[in-house]
C-alpha cells in the first residue's frame, strides 16, 4: 500500500507541475503522450504480466474515440454524456473479454494467433473507419464537437488527463498486488499448470485483455476530447504498433513503463520530426537496442538501479488460517476406464484400457517406456481426448473435459517433469496452490487471500528435511530439480483432492530425497484422503508404497494385483524388467 501511495503521489506531483513549469502548450503536448501512455499501460499489463501481445489495441482506441465524438455531438446533457462514455469503456472491455475468451478457449499456445487476430481487427477497423463516411466522416475525420463540459483543450483538460493517468496507474499497481495480478503473472509462466489447479485460464486471459481494451477505450475518449477530431489513423495498425513499441521501450513489466515510453519517445519524435530527417530510423534503432539489451525497458533499468540502493522490503505478513475449504468434490469412488481408446493421427496411444482402481490406497502404475502410463493420466485430466470408450469417476463421465475441470471433480495432478511457476517465488507458487479450488471471484481481489495457509500446508512444510521453508522468497527457477519436485508435490497436495495423480515424483531425487518423497506420499494417503495413482519405474519404491500395482503395455493394462502377484506374473516378466535406484 505504501508503495502505491508513494509512486502515485510522485507521479501526481510530477504531472501537475508540468503546466506550471513548462507552460500550457508543453502540457498540451505531454497530455497527448499521456493519453497514448494509458493505452500502453493496458498493453504493458497484458503483455508484461500474461505474456499476450496484442497488435490491434488501436481498434478499441479508435472506435471509442469515434463513439466519444458522437456522444459529444449528440448528447447535450453532461451527466448522460458521462454515463454514455463509461458505457463505451465497459462495452470495449466486455467485447474484448468475450473475444479473448473464445480465442483462448481450449488452447494454451494461442499467443501468435491472438496477435494476428488483433492485427486483423485494427486493419478492419481502420478500413471501415475510412469508408463508412456517414458515421466517421471518412478520411477527413469526424470533427465539430466541443470538449466535454466545454473544458479548454489547451488548459483545464490536461488535469482530466492527469486524473485518468492516476486512476489507471493506481488500478494496475493495486491489481499487481492482488491475487488476480498473481494469477495474471502465473499465466505467462505456466498456463498448463494453472489449468490443472482448476483455473479456467481462457477466462483469466480474456479478463486481462478486457482490462487492456477498456484502458485503450478510456485513452480513445480522452484523445477525441484532446484533439477535437477523430480520423481513421486513430484506429489503425500504425498506432497499434506504436503502442507496443512505447510499452516495450518504456518497460512492460512496470505500470509506469508504458507512460515513460509514450511520453519519452512521443516527445522525442515531436522534437526531432522537423529537424532530423532520419528520426524514424533513430527510433527504430532505439527499439531494437532495447529489445536486445534491456528487455525490461527503461523502467526495468531504473528499477534495477533503485534496488541496488534500496532492497525491497520483505516484511512477512501473518498467515491467514481462516481459509475457505477447497471446493473440490470429496468422493471415495474408483476411477473406471472402460475400453478407453486414444489415437492422435496414426498413433494409437491407448488401446482399449479396462481398469477399475480400488477406492482408496496407493496404486502404482508401472510399465516400459511408451506403455501409455502418462497418457492414462492425460486422459484423466482432460489433456488427451478419448475417441472410444469412457472414463467415469464418482458416477460421472469425466473424459474429454477441459483440464481446469479436473480439480473441481476432486482430481489433482503432479506432472512428470516438475511443473511450477518459475518466475514466481516459492511463496507465490504456494499461494497459487492455496487459491486453487478455494478462491471465489471476490477472493481474487482480496489482499488477505495472498496470505492463506492451511493446516495441511503447515504440516507438509514442517516435515523434517523438506527443503522449501528456507528459500521462500527465491524464484522457483532457482530451485534444483529435486526441490521443484517437492514444491510441485506440496502445491498439488494442498488442494486436498480425493484423487492424487503423481507422475514419477521421485525422478531426479537422491536416495534421501526419495525416502522423504515416499514418506510425504504415504502421509498424504494416511491423512484419510482417497486414492493416489502413482507412476514409477523404481521397483523398490513400488514395493514400499503400493497397495495395488497396474502394469501397462502397448497402451493397455497387461496385469494388475499386489506387488508379489505382479512380480510372479509370467506375462509381466516377459515384457517388463524393472530396476532399483
Ligand atoms: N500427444 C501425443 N501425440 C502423439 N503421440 C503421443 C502423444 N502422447 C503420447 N504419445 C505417444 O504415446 C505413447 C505413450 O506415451 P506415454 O507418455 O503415455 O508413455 P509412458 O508409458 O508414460 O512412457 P514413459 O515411461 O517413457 O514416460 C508414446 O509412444 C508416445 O510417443
Amino acid at each position: 500500500m505504501a508503495y502505491i501511495v508513494t509512486v502515485s503521489t510522485l507521479l501526481l506531483i510530477a504531472l501537475l507541475s508540468v503546466p506550471f513549469l513548462f507552460g500550457d502548450f508543453v502540457a498540451y503536448q505531454i497530455g497527448l503522450f499521456l493519453i497514448y501512455g494509458i493505452a500502453g499501460q493496458g498493453i504493458g499489463f497484458l503483455w508484461g504480466r500474461s505474456g499476450i501481445l496484442p497488435f490491434g489495441q488501436a481498434a478499441f482506441f479508435g472506435v471509442a474515440a469515434y463513439a466519444c465524438a458522437h456522444v459529444l455531438l449528440h448528447v447535450p446533457s453532461l451527466p448522460l454524456a458521462i454515463i454514455c462514455l463509461l458505457g463505451v469503456i465497459a462495452a470495449a472491455g466486455l467485447i474484448a473479454f468475450l473475444l479473448g475468451s473464445v480465442v483462448f478457449k481450449g488452447k494454451t499456445d494461442s499467443g501468435p494467433y491472438f496477435s494476428l487476430i488483433t492485427l486483423a481487427l485494427a486493419l478492419i477497423t481502420e478500413q471501415v473507419a475510412g469508408t463508412a463516411t456517414g458515421l466517421t466522416g471518412g478520411f477527413n475525420g469526424l470533427s465539430g464537437f466541443q470538449t466535454i463540459a466545454d473544458l479548454n483543450q489547451f488548459g483545464s483538460f490536461y488535469f482530466v488527463i492527469v486524473a485518468a493517468v492516476l486512476v489507471s496507474t493506481v488500478l494496475l499497481l493495486s491489481l499487481d498486488r492482488l491475487p488476480a495480478g498473481l494469477v495474471a503473472r502465473a499465466i505467462a509462466d505456466n498456463e498448463r499448470r494453472l489449468q490443472l489447479f482448476g483455473f479456467p485460464t481462457h477466462l483469466a486471459k480474456g479478463a486481462v485483455f478486457g482490462l487492456s481494451a477498456a484502458l485503450a477505450a478510456l485513452a480513445g475518449i480522452l484523445f477525441a476530447n484532446h484533439q477535437g477530431i477523430v480520423t481513421p489513423t486513430s484506429s489503425g495498425f500504425l498506432l497499434s504498433a506504436n503502442f507496443v513499441i512505447w510499452a516495450a521501450v518504456g518497460g512492460r513489466f512496470h505500470v509506469l513503463g508504458p507512460l515513460l515510453g509514450a511520453v519519452g519517445i512521443g516527445y522525442l519524435s515531436a522534437e526531432l520530426r522537423d529537424s532530423f530527417a532520419y528520426w524514424e530510423v533513430l527510433l527504430a534503432l532505439i527499439f531494437i537496442l532495447v529489445v536486445l539489451k534491456a528487455p525490461a525497458g527503461i523502467a526495468g533499468l531504473v528499477q534495477n538501479a533503485i534496488q541496488r540502493f534500496i532492497s525491497p522490503s520483505s516484511k512477512a505478513r501473518p498467515p491467514v488460517y481462516s481459509v475457505p475449504a477447497p471446493r473440490v468434490e470429496q468422493s471415495s469412488e474408483p476411477l473406471s476406464f472402460t475400453d478407453t481408446h486414444v489415437q492422435i493421427g496414426p498413433v494409437r496411444i491407448l488401446n482399449g484400457v479396462n481398469l477399475h482402481t480400488p477406492k482408496k490406497g496407493i496404486v502404482c502404475i508401472i510399465g516400459p517406456n511408451g506403455a501409455g502410463k502418462t497418457s492414462l493420466l492425460n486422459v484423466t485430466t482432460g489433456n488427451l481426448p478419448v475417441q472410444n470408450g469412457e472414463l467415469r469417476y464418482a458416477g460421472r463421465k469425466i473424459h474429454n473435459r477441459a483440464p481446469h475441470e479436473a480439480l473441481k471433480s476432486g482430481i489433482a495432478r503432479k506432472l512428470q517433469v516438475p511443473s511450477v511457476f518459475p518466475s514466481l517465488s516459492v511463496a507465490d507458487n504456494l499461494c497459487i496452490a492455496m487459491l486453487a479450488g478455494r478462491a471465489g471471484l471476490v477472493d481474487f481481489f482480496r489482499p488477505s487471500a495472498l496470505d492463506w495457509r492451511s493446516a495441511q500446508l503447515d504440516r507438509i512444510l514442517a516435515t523434517p528435511g523438506l527443503p522449501l521453508l528456507e528459500g521462500m522468497a527465491r524464484p522457483a527457477s532457482d530451485l534444483p530439480q529435486g526441490h521443484r519436485q517437492f514444491l510441485e508435490f506440496t502445491m498439488t497436495a494442498v488442494s486436498e483432492p480425493s484423487v492424487l495423480l503423481l507422475d514419477e515424483p521421485c525422478a531426479g531425487l537422491s536416495p534421501t530425497e526419495t525416502k522423504l518423497m515416499t514418506e510425504l506420499v504415504r502421509a498424504f494417503q494416511d491423512s484419510g484422503q482417497g486414492l493416489v495413482l502413482l507412476i514409477e519405474h523404481d521397483m523398490s519404491i513400488v514395493r514400499s508404497l503400493s497397495s495395488h500395482v497396474v502394469v501397462m503395455h502397448q497402451g493397455a493394462v497387461l496385469a494388475e494385483g499386489t506387488f508379489d502377484e505382479i512380480q510372479s506374473n509370467q506375462d509381466v516378466r516377459a515384457v517388463y524388467a524393472g530396476g532399483t535406484k
